[in-house]
């Protein structure tokens, strides 16, 4: 039995994935897994059990990435999930930036009268914009959503140019050939009519549009920032829409600075608030969560390597280590110590960690757990789980946590 605490509102059709028979939803304070949208996880006490944290969405700025490393959490995303929910609504962000079409709406209503028609034809010069057809866009980070938008963009007829220096082979494939490769920042932001920020808030891009890359940006250009505040200096930006030399900076992102400045456009964090978005969410995280809890193979993750192997041995270990020489040869050696044969192992690294499976015939309870302790005292070592496989009808080896 796994017990799984949910934050936030996640769509009915993850949850739901959660077979009672094999899982309790918020009942412990001790969960094994977490799944979650924007709550702040940062300054909490993370659970003792804790295995896995499943963020419903892309961001994953709200979990504290290091410790859970630390601890051997695995944390996961829904990478895509959401992408087609905020790339309309950046599109949607374009056109009202171009043309006064919320303004004008809001002038018609107060329209009253028998001569409503002849005052607004009289009036309609006021709401005159300008066509996103011929005009350049700057998309800064190339991944799911910035992706999208650019292809996008340039059905609509603008010139788009895409800046990602650590873009993936798999999403390079998904881009137009028409969306042109910059090699600089620069090159963006002192080029393009409209910019738009689609990159992961990380130490490494805190403000990485600071007060002199808005100084870089094309006079009267405006900015769209639908990825997360903290990746904009905001005192900068609100200083530029003051002199007038940014036109209009759009944001997904609430900041008491920028509320009655003209020229800020700040919408409540609706990027992924569609229902299609928040069940595409849901149930990837809850099936990436499960995937993880019942065989220990990683998909989606952030903080460790992508680790799949078929289960069908009785007993799997599965183990997160720091990224150090000759891990391998230790648990193997523990292992041989005892007589016990692999049957199928596979080991993984990304970045400062790493994880190996190990699966084994069946053998008995005590020599598992000295072999899980064992293991465990190794330097490097951040978490073990034995795993066996759960008996479903279906006939699928998934598994369950074994303390041993
Ligand atoms: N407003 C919302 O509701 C909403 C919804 C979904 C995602 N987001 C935000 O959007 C971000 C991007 O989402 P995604 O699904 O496209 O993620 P993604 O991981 O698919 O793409 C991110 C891209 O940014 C690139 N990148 C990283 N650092 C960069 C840098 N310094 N310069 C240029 N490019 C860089 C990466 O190479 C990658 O291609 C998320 O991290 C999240 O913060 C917001
Ligand atoms: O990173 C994300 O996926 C978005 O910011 C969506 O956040 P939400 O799940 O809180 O709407």
């Amino acid at each position: 039995m796994f017990n799984i605490n949910s934050y936030n509102e996640i769509a009915a059709e993850g949850l739901e994935l959660f077979e009672k028979e094999q899982y309790a939803l918020d009942v412990t304070d001790d969960p094994d897994g977490i799944l979650l949208r924007s709550a702040d996880l940062h300054g909490t006490v993370l659970p003792l059990q804790l295995k896995g944290i499943a963020r419903a969405g892309a961001g994953t700025n709200n979990i504290p990435l290091k410790e859970c490393s630390e601890r051997g959490i695995v944390v996961f995303n829904t990478p895509g999930a959401n992408a087609n929910a905020v790339k309309e609504l950046v599109l949607a962000s374009l056109l009202l930036a171009a043309r006064p079409i919320l303004e004008g709406a809001m002038w018609a209503k107060t329209l009253k009268g028998p001569d409503a028609v002849q005052k607004a034809e009289a009036e309609k010069k006021r709401f005159v914009g300008s066509e996103l057809a011929g005009k350049r866009l700057g998309v800064i980070g190339l991944g799911s959503i910035g992706a999208m938008v650019a292809n996008d963009a340039y059905r609509l007829g603008m010139e788009v140019r895409g800046y990602d220096p650590y873009l993936s082979v798999d999403t390079a494939w998904k881009i137009s050939r028409h969306v042109i490769r910059v090699e600089s920042i620069e090159e963006v932001l002192e080029t393009c009519d409209y910019i738009t920020v689609h990159v992961p808030l990380m130490p490494e891009t805190a403000k990485m549009i600071d007060a002199e890359s808005i100084q870089r940006i094309k006079k009267n250009a405006v900015l769209l920032n639908f990825s997360r505040g903290g990746l904009v200096d905001i005192e900068a930006v609100v200083e530029a829409l003051e002199e007038r030399r940014l036109a209009q900076y759009m944001t997904d992102f609430v900041d008491e600075r920028l509320l009655g400045i003209e020229g800020a456009v700040v919408l409540p964090h609706l990027g992924a608030a569609t229902a299609e978005a928040e069940t595409n969410c849901s149930v990837m995280a809850a099936e990436t969560l499960k995937y993880f809890l019942e065989t220990g193979n990683i998909r989606h993750s952030v903080n460790f390597p992508h680790v799949e192997m078929a289960f069908r041995s009785p007993i799997r270990l599965a183990i997160a280590n720091r990224n150090v020489t000759n891990r391998i040869g230790q648990m193997s050696a523990i292992l041989a110590e005892q007589g016990i044969n692999i049957v199928n192992i596979l080991n993984r690294s990304k970045g400062d960690y790493a994880y190996t499976l190990i699966d084994i015939d069946e053998i008995d309870a005590d020599q598992l757990g000295h072999i899980a302790n064992k293991v465990r005292q190794l330097e490097g070592i951040l978490s073990v789980r034995v795993i066996r496989p759960l008996n479903r009808k279906e006939g699928i080896a998934h598994g369950s946590d074994q303390s041993v």
